[in-house]
């Protein structure tokens, strides 16, 4: 059925398409970035991130990601400036990783990937009236995309790292109160930017990508406490881990990528 694809052999990346032909569209994410491919473009502006007021409300394992969501009934949490011509509101926040080692981006940087993807999901509540018919419009999302590479323990990463032991199981959640991701930016915002794609079904192509140059850095203690989590529920007798849930950079076709520096 339509609701079972996932990351296994039988369910991955490589026959989505059979259940959502769009996977072979024109503006697919995620994408291999070639810095000294991206043009840089003087308009673009710097990134404005507004979530001082953010009112996160839980955290939940959804069976393909650990996903912290935000009440988004109003613009107390937006994103601004960079490529985007109006404030997209904060919906939620989730993370790609890999199963060990430095694999478990989605995008990759000169064939270079990372330990994990950060995804910083944002709607544009200007244009449209809910997430979902923005989530269908070329220009109704965008998301901001942090690379995690392993190192020294992050000071701030452990109240996320702390609860996920709550939602180990496949539709579990749990309250999550106040939690501002502005603790997850590194200290530059400096970014690529390019047109796609959702980068798991129903993979619609309305997303405005802003990838940040500078990764942040997550102990390997960190993150794997992520890998401790089931992409299964707590009445499944045969139990997988939720590991290597990325795709892999599809075909840039006819695409430009924007550098802002
Ligand atoms: C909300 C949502 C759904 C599907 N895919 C994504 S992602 N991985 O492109 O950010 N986000
Ligand atoms: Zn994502």
């Amino acid at each position: 059925p339509i609701n079972s694809w996932g990351y296994g052999k039988e369910n991955g990346p490589s026959v989505w398409h059979k259940d959502f032909p769009v996977a072979q569209g024109n503006r697919q994410s995620p994408i291999e970035i070639i810095p000294k491919q991206a043009s840089y473009d003087p308009s673009l502006q710097a990134i404005l991130l507004n979530y001082d007021h953010c009112s996160s409300i839980n955290i939940s394992n959804n069976g393909h990601s650990v996903v912290v969501d935000f009440d988004d009934s109003d613009d107390r949490s937006v994103i601004q400036g960079g490529p985007l011509d109006n404030p997209y509101r904060l919906k939620q926040f989730h993370f790609h990783w890999g199963g060990k080692g430095c694999h478990g981006s989605e995008h990759t940087v000169a064939g270079r990937s990372y330990a994990s993807e950060l995804h910083l999901v944002h709607w544009n509540a200007v244009k449209y009236q809910t997430f979902g018919e923005a989530a269908a419009a070329p220009d109704g999302l965008t998301v901001l995309a942090i690379f995690l590479e392993t190192g020294d323990e992050h000071r701030w990463l452990h109240r996320i790292t702390d609860t996920l032991y709550m939602v180990k199981f496949k539709g579990s959640a749990t309250d999550f109160k106040s939690f501002n991701p502005k603790c997850l930016l590194p200290s530059t915002l400096q970014y690529w930017t390019y047109l796609g794609s959702l980068t798991t079904p129903p993979l619609h192509e309305s997303v405005i990508w802003i990838v940040l140059k500078e990764p942040i850095t997550v102990s390997e203690r960190q993150l794997g406490k992520f890998r401790m989590l089931l992409a299964t529920g707590e009445e499944e007798d045969q139990r997988m881990h939720m590991e290597n849930n990325y795709r892999t950079p599809q075909p840039l076709k006819d695409r430009e990528v924007r550098s802002s520096n």
